[in-house]
């Protein structure tokens, strides 16, 4: 069986790569061939005697930055038909769960490219990248970390990887909101108690309560995804 999603991963540093994808769901949907991620060194793809990756920022500046070759090289070698591109960058599209989602739906093939010290050199972008990413607004030390971030929000929508299809459907963000509170047993906890409603059985107004708990926490703690839920939803705002 061929996987349904496969990444090949470049990167100075694979085994950052590598570890924390190899457990728990992500490990188990590699194991049964559903996701199958291959962490490559972009240093393999060097040709000369010192494996060099890096060079000086034409025109000055501070820092290295990674050379062109051994990008194109890599990429060349692995690309197919249907592959999409990703570059791992702070100046990139602010990765959500909608990205996850098109990535996931992409055709099946994933180059994600992992920038290291100043970043790539700009003709890898110009020329080679399909996707610029982001996870957020502050810098990392390289793109491993952002890369596995990536991979296991789009991976767990893979059908087959998360046990129960519907855990991909009613979480935040698929409709727009946070999702509601969740609580499990002791129904006493320290003088806490469960909420009445989720121990009453009556599932219409189990739905309901959730809902409201819902639009109660998007209001409270993401004021941007509450005003284009209100400006979608004017009778919410009017509560
Ligand atoms: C130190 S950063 C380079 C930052 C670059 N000089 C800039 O100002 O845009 C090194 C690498 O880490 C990765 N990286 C850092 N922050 C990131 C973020 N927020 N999202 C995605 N990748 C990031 C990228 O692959 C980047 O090339």
């Amino acid at each position: 069986m061929s996987a349904a999603l496969t990444i090949d991963v470049l990167s100075l540093f694979p085994e950052m790569v590598e570890a924390p994808l190899a457990g728990s769901i992500l490990g188990k949907a590699r194991e049964k061939g559903l996701v199958e991620v291959r962490c490559h060194n972009i240093r393999d793809w060097t040709k000369d005697r010192h494996r060099k990756t890096d060079d000086y920022l034409c025109g000055g500046g501070q820092g290295m930055l990674l050379k062109p070759e051994p990008i194109f090289a890599a990429v060349e070698e692995l690309r197919r038909p249907e592959t999409r591109v990703v570059l791992m960058t702070p100046q990139g599209r602010t990765f959500n769960q909608d990205l996850a989602g098109e990535l996931a739906a992409s055709g099946g093939h994933l180059i994600i490219l992992c920038g290291h010290y100043e970043g790539v050199d700009h003709r890898v972008v110009e020329e080679l990248v399909d996707v610029e990413l982001s996870i957020g607004d502050y810098i990392l030390t390289n793109g491993a970390i952002a890369a596995v971030v990536v991979i296991d929000a789009v991976a767990r929508l893979i059908p087959g990887v998360l046990g129960d299809e519907r855990s991909s459907v009613e979480e935040s963000f698929s409709n727009g909101l946070l999702e509601a509170p969740a609580y499990t047993k002791p129904n006493e906890f320290r003088g806490l108690s469960v909420p009445e409603i989720l121990l009453s059985g009556n599932h219409p107004a189990i739905e309901r309560w959730k809902h409201e708990r819902s639009l109660e926490r998007t209001r409270l703690n993401r004021p941007d995804l509450w005003r284009a839920w209100v400006e979608a939803h004017p009778e919410d705002g009017a509560r």
